[in-house]
């Protein structure tokens, strides 16, 4: 009740419809009353976090991070959208926008269901080329995500993909600035985190992606293991016996192959990604100006002075 009149002071509707929830948090579906529809979409997510219950380190670090990560990255079509907060000495309340399909996870085990279904390849595509662009938007924008799985990426009414959870997000801060803290969920920690190595953010989401990516397109995960040194073990095997790409199209084992590289600076970064050839379909179709940058990244040095130039396997 008392949750129900916060929110109704604050301009929201609560409903009964929980439609998630996280370890210190619950969702809810709610609507925005007149007034606060210049500020959000009639309907919303409303994220309400028991700060009181919370440890300190929760309430005074992950939420303001989570906070001022979503801040950063406002206004892109495939990162969650914050549209405001209030809080008092017992919760807060994030305003998001509402992505009611479900998470990738459960979209991709329901698609296995179907194997060899037609335009699955397609579909990967299209969703993949959007969590591209929302990480590239991240990582201009100053953030790393650190927890990219397929549980933090949701799907709205209209099958658009959004990026959510940046509970463990950080500032990729100093070009040169390393971090050192384990975040995540094994299966998708790049190995330079198991080692326990000061590693680079950017690359390691680029890692997490890697993951999703082959999990988007063979419906399991290429590495079946929740404890760090086993898991290290298995990545350290790679392609060979660790997991399998077989199956897939030439064009989309490379892009997996580049992305699961162990050595950090040798794995693809995200605009080599987007750039790739197995991603140019999705480009074409989603947006046709991007062919045009593509073509004008084509032969510029990148930040690591490799070619921008779509990369094929030969
Ligand atoms: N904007 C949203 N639209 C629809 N559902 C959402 C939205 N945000 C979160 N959810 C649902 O609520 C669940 C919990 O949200 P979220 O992962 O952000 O919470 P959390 O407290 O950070 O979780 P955890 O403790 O597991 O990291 C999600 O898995 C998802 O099912």
């Amino acid at each position: 009740t008392e949750q129900v009149h916060e929110c109704r002071d604050n301009g929201y509707l609560l409903s009964s419809r929980k439609i998630g929830s996280g370890t210190f948090s619950k969702v809810y579906l709610a609507y925005a009353t007149h007034e606060r529809l210049q500020h959000s979409p009639k309907l919303v997510a409303i994220k309400i976090i028991s700060t009181a219950e919370a440890p300190v380190e929760f309430s005074q670090k992950f939420l303001p991070c989570e906070i001022a990560s979503l801040n950063a990255t406002y206004k892109h079509l495939n990162v969650v959208q914050l549209y405001e907060t209030y809080q008092n000495n017992q919760r807060s309340y994030l305003v998001l926008e509402l992505a009611a399909r479900g998470d990738l996870l459960e979209h991709i085990n329901a698609v296995s269901e179907h194997p060899g279904r037609p335009g699955l390849e397609e579909e990967a595509r299209r969703l993949f080329w959007q969590l591209v662009s929302a990480v590239a938007h991240c990582h201009s924008s100053g953030i790393v995500h650190r927890d990219l799985k397929c549980e933090n990426i949701l799907l709205d009414d209209q099958g658009l993909l959004k990026l959510t959870d940046f509970g463990f997000a950080n500032r990729s801060g100093l070009r040169n600035s390393l971090l050192s803290t384990f975040c995540g969920s094994v299966a998708y920690t790049a190995p330079e985190i198991l080692m326990s190595k000061k590693h680079n953010g950017e690359q390691a989401d680029l890692w997490s992606l890697g993951i999703i990516l082959y999990a988007m397109v063979t419906g399991k995960r290429p590495f079946k293991e929740r404890r760090p040194h086993h898991m290290l073990h298995l990545t350290r095997r790679g392609p060979t016996s660790g997991y399998s790409c077989e199956p897939l199209p030439t064009e989309c084992q490379d892009l997996i192959r580049g992305l699961l590289e162990l050595r950090p600076r040798a794995r693809l970064d995200v605009q080599q990604v987007a750039a790739h050839c197995w991603m140019l379909p999705a480009a074409h179709a989603l947006f046709p100006h991007h062919a045009q940058l593509v073509a004008r990244w084509a032969g510029a040095p990148s930040r690591v002075g490799r070619s921008l130039a779509p990369r094929c396997p030969s």
